[in-house]
């Protein structure tokens, strides 16, 4: 399965431990073997009184043989776990590498809390793979081979009803179990996932949930997801328990048999009557060896169907992905023109485009201030430029070169940009402030705190998860003075400031634009006052550009934008009476 390729590459890397395994978990199923051989043989010399020096070498030999399996079995397990965890550090590198790139791709479509089971959920899926899919088998068919060229000594029929049993082992009893595998195929993983996206809403809306009187209902849903859950989680172990029943049951059957048939071959004087028990101990403990091979089926399409939707995730958002081209471009570190030709952008699984036909030049240097309507597309026109969202129709240039032929953490880089949310980690003030390629001493973080009128918060100051402790407004001038410290060249602010009072927006747009002197700057507004200042103002409805100009033209043209700036007017005198 192809899926399994990059696990199969990932075993390759570990080779040394799985071999070394593999010696491990032959010698101490032989040992085994080989110490109820001779436990089952030296029951039978007693009965005949044997010379004590027999007696000593068979119990040394039952002894010796008792802790060569232990030690044996010690290393098989030391080695296949270590294996495994390796296997299984070196798949979640591999995953998380090719996600973190394709992440915004991915949570277009998939709801975190979903997203996060899979991550967690199938990669740690895919750990059986090797311990409990690969594995078992090749210890099988060892230690049964070995032990059947033993048995064919005493008796070709033995070794041949052995050989019966082992089939009906490796194919008879995973057959059962796969019959009661399929009807449920992949019900658990599905219902987890479903339990940890419902539990993450409820975490991340609890409060609301609370405030509306909802949490009950949500709580009682949550419940029902959960209590379906532990039922396939049952039916899951029950299934498991099943197989390994089935084979318990196919060992005494096998073992009986061989009872039977050593008892026919020593009444017809083919075998010694001495090494009876020695066979019947053999096949007891030889398929002590073939009992994973019960629930193999389970643990491999467990593994497969894991295998898959990692693919399948990361597959299907690396063709959203923009191709790059083998030559990778580059900006310079200067001021950074932006111009859209003709971009349209829609939304999948949206009935209308959230932007159409949108072209526009913004020279290096300039300042821009795009205003509209809630839901006009502002947000989105800054998503497609920082490349987490891809135009389905256009051209968009950071100076002069395609976006596509830019790589996404190159834009990052050099944009300064701060959205409508933030994010801020659980930390100190300073840890919010520094990005992996700003460094800067105490006292400059301090000085820009203070330009953006954070006074009184000093830089050890604790910030919860998701900035929990601090204001909406103090967030603001946060993720500003996180932008002015990051240095790029093109400034992409998103409202800003719009939970500020007017005096505190003054004074930190004031110092934005300072430090965004000669740079090229965008900014989404929804207040007017204040863009006289702007080289240019672009006004968006419903996806489309309607009106375009410096404050002075737009407001000479008395369109949208002068009804917006009257409206406002009149009620800033209106709350000012
Ligand atoms: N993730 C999304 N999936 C589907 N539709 C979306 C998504 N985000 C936004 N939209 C839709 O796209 C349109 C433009 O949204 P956008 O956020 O760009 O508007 P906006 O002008 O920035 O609004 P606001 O001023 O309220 O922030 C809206 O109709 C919105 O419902």
């Amino acid at each position: 399965m192809k899926e399994l390729a990059i696990f199969t590459k990932a075993m390759i890397r570990e080779r040394r431990d799985i071999l070394l395994s593999i010696l491990g978990g032959f010698a101490a199923g032989l040992a085994g073997v080989g110490l109820f051989a001779a436990s089952g043989y030296l029951i039978a010399q007693t009965v005949f009184a044997p010379p004590l020096y027999t007696l000593i070498m068979l119990t040394s030999l039952v002894k010796i043989l008792g802790l060569v399996r232990a030690a044996s079995r010690y290393g098989e397990r030391l080695f296949s776990h270590r294996a495994t965890f390796s296997l299984l550090g070196r798949l979640r590198t591999a995953f998380f590498s090719k996600l973190v790139p394709l992440t915004p791709g991915i949570l277009n479509r998939t709801r975190s809390g979903e997203l996060l089971a899979r991550i967690v959920g199938d990669v740690e899926s895919l750990q059986f793979y090797f311990l409990r899919v690969a594995y078992p088998p090749v210890m099988v068919v060892m230690v049964f081979l070995a032990t059947m060229l033993f048995t064919a000594a005493f008796s070709i029929w033995a070794a041949l009803l052995l050989l019966a049993g082992m089939l009906m082992a490796a194919f008879g009893v995973p057959a059962l179990v796969m019959i009661g595998q399929r009807r449920v195929h992949g019900a658990v993983k599905r219902k987890r996932a479903a339990f940890s996206t419902d539990v993450t809403e409820m975490l991340f809306g609890f409060r609301d949930l609370k405030l509306y009187g909802r949490l009950n209902q949500r709580e009682e849903e949550l419940q029902q997801v959960s209590a379906d859950l532990a039922a396939s989680q049952r039916d899951d172990a029950l299934r498991l328990l099943r197989g390994q029943a089935l084979h318990t049951f196919l060992t005494f059957i096998i073992s009986w048999g061989m009872l039977v048939l050593g008892a026919y071959l020593i009444v017809n004087g083919s075998l010694s009557g001495v090494f009876l028990a020695m066979l019947v101990m053999v096949s007891n403990t030889v398929f002590e060896e073939a009992a994973p091979m019960a629930t193999l089926p389970a643990y491999k399409q467990d593994s497969e169907y894991a295998a898959k939707r990692l693919t399948d995730t990361v597959l299907s958002a690396e063709k959203q992905q923009p191709e790059l081209p083998a030559n990778r471009r580059s900006i310079d570190d200067e001021a950074v023109s932006v111009s859209f030709d003709e971009v349209c952008f829609q939304y999948d699984d949206e009935w209308r485009p959230a932007l159409q036909d949108i072209s526009l030049h913004l020279p290096a240097g300039s300042k821009t201030a795009i205003v509209g309507p809630s839901g006009s597309g502002k947000t989105s026109l800054f998503e497609l430029l920082l490349k987490l969202r891809k135009p389905n129709r256009g051209e968009i240039r950071l100076n002069d070169i395609p976006l596509q032929e830019l790589e996404e953490e190159h834009v990052w880089s050099k944009c300064n940009t701060v959205l409508q949310h933030g994010h801020f980690f659980r930390g100190t003030i300073r840890d919010n402030l520094l990005t992996e390629q700003t460094c800067f001493e105490d006292e400059e973080l301090s000085f820009v705190l203070d330009q953006v009128q954070l006074k009184d918060k000093k830089l050890n100051d604790h910030v919860l998860e998701k900035g929990e402790n601090l204001s909406d407004g103090e967030k603001q001038r946060l993720a500003l003075a996180r932008a002015v410290l990051h240095g790029g060249r093109l400034w992409l602010l998103d409202e800003p400031t719009s939970s500020l009072d007017y005096i505190t927006e003054r004074k930190v747009l004031r110092y934005v634009l300072d430090q965004a002197a000669g740079d090229t700057l965008l900014l989404i507004s929804h207040r007017l006052a204040g863009l006289e200042h702007m080289d240019r103002i672009i006004v968006i409805e419903q996806g489309r550009i309607v009106e375009s100009g410096t404050y002075e033209e737009l407001v000479a043209l008395k369109g949208y934008f002068y009804e917006l700036k009257e409206i406002e007017l009149q009620m800033f005198e209106a709350s000012n009476k």
